[in-house]
C-alpha cells in the first residue's frame, strides 16, 4: 500500500513522493506533461454530470488539469493544508485570492511594505471596486488592531517582507485576527516551506510565487494559494474559473520538478546567504545589512521559531548615496542585475528604481525602502566566487 501524504513524515520526502498523479497507463516514473486544453466526454450525459459535479473527471484545463493537479497537492502537502490552487504567475494568485475574499464595500488591513505589484493591486486597482484597504506598519501590533473597522475582512502582509526583510511575528497577527474573526493571508515567497510553515500559525491562506524558490530556476512564472479545502474550492470556482489566470501543465510539470530538490536547494541559498551577509556586515564600505540571520536583525528572535533560518534574500545600502550603488552594482561580473530571486543564478537588483518603483518616494519612505537599499538574492555558486564578485565591485566603486 503506497504511503499517503499523512504517513511521509518529512519534508524532503513529501517535496518528492507526495502529491503523485502518476502513468496509469505507461508506468512512467515522471507523471505526462497533460499538454491539452480540454478534455473528451464518453457522451454528453458525461459531459453534463462532470459540469453539474454529479462525476469526477476532467473538463477543460482552465478548470483542472492532471499535471497542474500534481503540483497542488504536492503544495498542499508541503505548506501542511488541505489543499492548494495554481495560477499562471504569483500576481494571479495573489489577485484571485484576495478578490475571492472581498467585494465592494469591504475593507482590510495590508502591510504598508509589500512587493510591488501587490502594493500596486491593492492601492491603485482595489478603490476601482469599491474595496477599502488600510495600510501598516503590520509589525505594530497596536496599529493593526486600531486599523481594523466593522467592515474589515482580512489582514495580508509578507513575511519576511520584499524587499526591506523586515520579519512580521504570525503569532501576534494570528491573535488579532482570532479576537476580530478576520481571515489572515500571507506570502510565503521568501522563505518557502522549508524555511516556514504559516499553517503552524493559523494563518487562513498561503502565497507563493512559484516563480522564485519553488520552481528555482529563473525559467517559470507562477504562483500557488495554500488553505483549507472549503477557501480554495471558493478561490477555484470563482476567481480562478471566472478570471483565469491558469497555470499550463509544462509550467506546473517544470515546478513539480524543481520542488524535488527544493530543501537542498534552499539550504545552500542559506548557507550562501550567510556567509554574504557575514561578509558585508563587517565591510568598511558598507552602511547597513538587513538580514534576518544576523544578531542585530529586530527579528533575529524568530528564527529557530518562526523561521527555521533566515533565507537565501539580503538587503543593504552601500556608504555613500545612490550614484554610489549604481556604480557598485554596475561593476559586478557573475552577480546578474536582475529583478526575481530564488534561482540558481546571484540576483541584484535596486527596489527604488526596479521591483519597488510603483510606490511613489513618499510611499516607499513610509514603507522603509530606502532610495539606496540593494536587494540581493544569493544563488548556489560557490560562496567564494559570489564574495570575490562583490569585493571587486565595492573596490572598483570607488
Ligand atoms: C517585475 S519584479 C519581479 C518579481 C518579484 N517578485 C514577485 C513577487 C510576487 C509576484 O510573483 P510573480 O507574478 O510570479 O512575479 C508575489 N509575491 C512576492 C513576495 C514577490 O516577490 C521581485 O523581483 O521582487
Amino acid at each position: 500500500m503506497k504511503s499517503s501524504n499523512k504517513q511521509l513524515k518529512h519534508l524532503e520526502t513529501r517535496a518528492i513522493h507526495s502529491g503523485r498523479v502518476g502513468d496509469p497507463s505507461f508506468g512512467s516514473l515522471a507523471t505526462p506533461i497533460h499538454q491539452t486544453s480540454t478534455f473528451i466526454f464518453d457522451n454528453v450525459e458525461q459531459g453534463a454530470n462532470r459540469f453539474a459535479g454529479e462525476e469526477q473527471g476532467y473538463i477543460y484545463s482552465r478548470l483542472g488539469n492532471p499535471t497542474v493537479r500534481e503540483l497542488e497537492q504536492k503544495m498542499a502537502a508541503l505548506e501542511n493544508t488541505e489543499d492548494a490552487a495554481a495560477f499562471g504567475s504569483g500576481m494571479g494568485a495573489v489577485s484571485a485570492t484576495l478578490l475571492a475574499n472581498l467585494k465592494q464595500g469591504d475593507h482590510l488591513v495590508a502591510s504598508s511594505a509589500l512587493y510591488g505589484c501587490s502594493f500596486a493591486l491593492i492601492n491603485h486597482k482595489f478603490p476601482d471596486f469599491g474595496i477599502e484597504v488600510t495600510f501598516v506598519d503590520i509589525t505594530d501590533e497596536q496599529e493593526v488592531e486600531k486599523a481594523i473597522q466593522e467592515n474589515t475582512k482580512l489582514i495580508y502582509f509578507e513575511t519576511p517582507i520584499n524587499p526591506n526583510l523586515v520579519c512580521v511575528d504570525m503569532a501576534k497577527i494570528s491573535a488579532i485576527a482570532k479576537r476580530h474573526n478576520l481571515l489572515t493571508i500571507m506570502d510565503n515567497t521568501f522563505m518557502s516551506p522549508v524555511l516556514q510553515q504559516p499553517s503552524d500559525f493559523d494563518m487562513d491562506l498561503i502565497i507563493h510565487s512559484a516563480t522564485k524558490y519553488l520552481n528555482g530556476h529563473g525559467d517559470v512564472i507562477g504562483g500557488i494559494v495554500c488553505g483549507s479545502e472549503e477557501q480554495i474550492g471558493h478561490i477555484k470556482m470563482t476567481t480562478q474559473k471566472d478570471m483565469g489566470a491558469t497555470m499550463s501543465p509544462n509550467d506546473a510539470w517544470l515546478i513539480t520538478r524543481g520542488l524535488k530538490t527544493l530543501s537542498v536547494r534552499v539550504e545552500r541559498h542559506c548557507d550562501n546567504a550567510e556567509k554574504v551577509a557575514d561578509y558585508l556586515a563587517t565591510h568598511s564600505d558598507i552602511e547597513q545589512v538587513y538580514y534576518p540571520g544576523l544578531k542585530d536583525h529586530p527579528a533575529h528572535y524568530l528564527i529557530g521559531t518562526q523561521m527555521k533560518r533566515a533565507g537565501g534574500v539580503i538587503a543593504f545600502e552601500v556608504k555613500g548615496g545612490f550614484d554610489d550603488a549604481v556604480r557598485f552594482m554596475n561593476q559586478l561580473d557573475l552577480c546578474h542585475i536582475a529583478v526575481s530571486l530564488g534561482d540558481a543564478e546571484t540576483l541584484i537588483q535596486h527596489p527604488a528604481s526596479m521591483t519597488h518603483s510603483t510606490y511613489t518616494p513618499e510611499e516607499r519612505a513610509e514603507a522603509g525602502i530606502s532610495e539606496t537599499l540593494i536587494r540581493i538574492s544569493v544563488g548556489l555558486e560557490h560562496h567564494d566566487d559570489i564574495i570575490a564578485d562583490l569585493e571587486q565591485a565595492l573596490k572598483r566603486m570607488k
